[in-house]
């Protein structure tokens, strides 16, 4: 694996409840290189969103973060808030489920794709606009400068989804947050903009962090796979190595929940499915 962009070591979050002090994500470690794609998967409450988070500095005030967190080398825990900003957008870029929750529904699409590449980058307005409307392009929006005179509720929630993650993609960022990007998405979209982030993966060389539940997202996105159950890491490999041969219970249990491992197969590429007779009652 090339040098990690992104390298996560013996992070926990900690909350203090009435009963005690309790570990919401307890002690994990993980490393994501650029150009790879990293699905952090686990049922409702594990930990995956507190720990994308804790990548981002953007945790609740209660939440009491340890451990260490590089970017690109840097160890971003001890950053002041301010150098944190600049990391934020400039190096890591993050998307999420509902766009609407970080799209500007008063500001024009122009207006905010071109934000951050005048903050960040101190481009003047046209060369951010023109830059904007290459990386829309990129995420395949057909008429991009039609796009940008537009408002967020004037777009489909797949083209809000395309938007934002062309938004975060024209600072080129080493890292890309993805989580639940397409949980809200119906089948359809779902499947074109994960492969999207396949595409984008491989031409921009940008390393993908994916937070999902749904084991066949990883199985037909992800390159690795970090199994989380109660703020622990409980499995990680190869998604070949992980869903081909699952060692830990859990992981069967998830993979039962979504998915046979035939349609992992069948996903992957890796072998035909199995094609079993209907049953009698439905033959005609
Ligand atoms: N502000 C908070 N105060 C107390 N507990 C919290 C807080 N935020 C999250 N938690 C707890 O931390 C645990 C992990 O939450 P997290 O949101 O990371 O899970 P998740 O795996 O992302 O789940 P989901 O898929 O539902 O988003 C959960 O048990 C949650 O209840």
């Amino acid at each position: 694996m090339a040098a990690p962009f992104l390298s996560v070591s013996d992070l926990s979050v900690r909350f203090d409840t009435d009963a005690g002090s309790f570990a919401a994500v307890d002690g994990i470690s993980f490393e994501l290189a650029r150009g790879e794609i990293l699905a952090l998967v686990g049922e409702s409450g594990s930990g995956k969103s507190l720990t994308s988070l804790s990548v981002m500095r953007l945790l609740p005030p209660a939440a009491a973060m340890t451990g260490t967190i590089r970017i690109d080398g840097t160890d971003v825990t001890t950053l002041s808030r301010r150098a944190m900003q600049d990391v934020r957008g400039a190096r890591i870029g993050m998307i999420f489920q509902e766009p609407m929750t970080s799209l500007n529904p008063v500001l024009s699409i122009a207006r905010q794709m071109t934000e951050g590449l005048r903050r960040h980058r101190g481009m003047g307005k046209t060369d951010a606009e023109m830059r904007a409307i290459a990386a829309l392009v990129d995420v395949g929006i057909p008429d991009p400068e039609g796009v940008m005179r537009q408002y967020p509720h004037q777009l489909s929630g797949g083209m809000r989804q395309r938007v934002m993650i062309a938004a975060a993609l024209t600072l080129e960022p080493g890292v890309l947050i993805a989580d639940e990007p397409t949980t809200a998405l119906d089948v359809t979209v779902q499947a074109q903009v994960l492969d999207l982030l396949v595409d984008l993966k491989t031409r921009l060389g940008s390393g993908i962090l994916l937070i999902t539940h749904d084991i066949g997202v990883v199985a037909e996105t992800a390159d690795r796979v970090a199994v989380m159950r109660r703020g622990k890491i409980v499995e990680s490999g190869s998604v070949a190595e992980v869903l081909e041969n699952p060692a830990h219970s859990y992981t069967r249990g998830l993979m039962a929940a979504h998915l046979t491992l035939d349609r992992v197969m069948e996903k992957r590429g890796g072998r035909p499915p199995r094609l079993t007779a209907p049953p009698e009652e439905i033959r005609s």
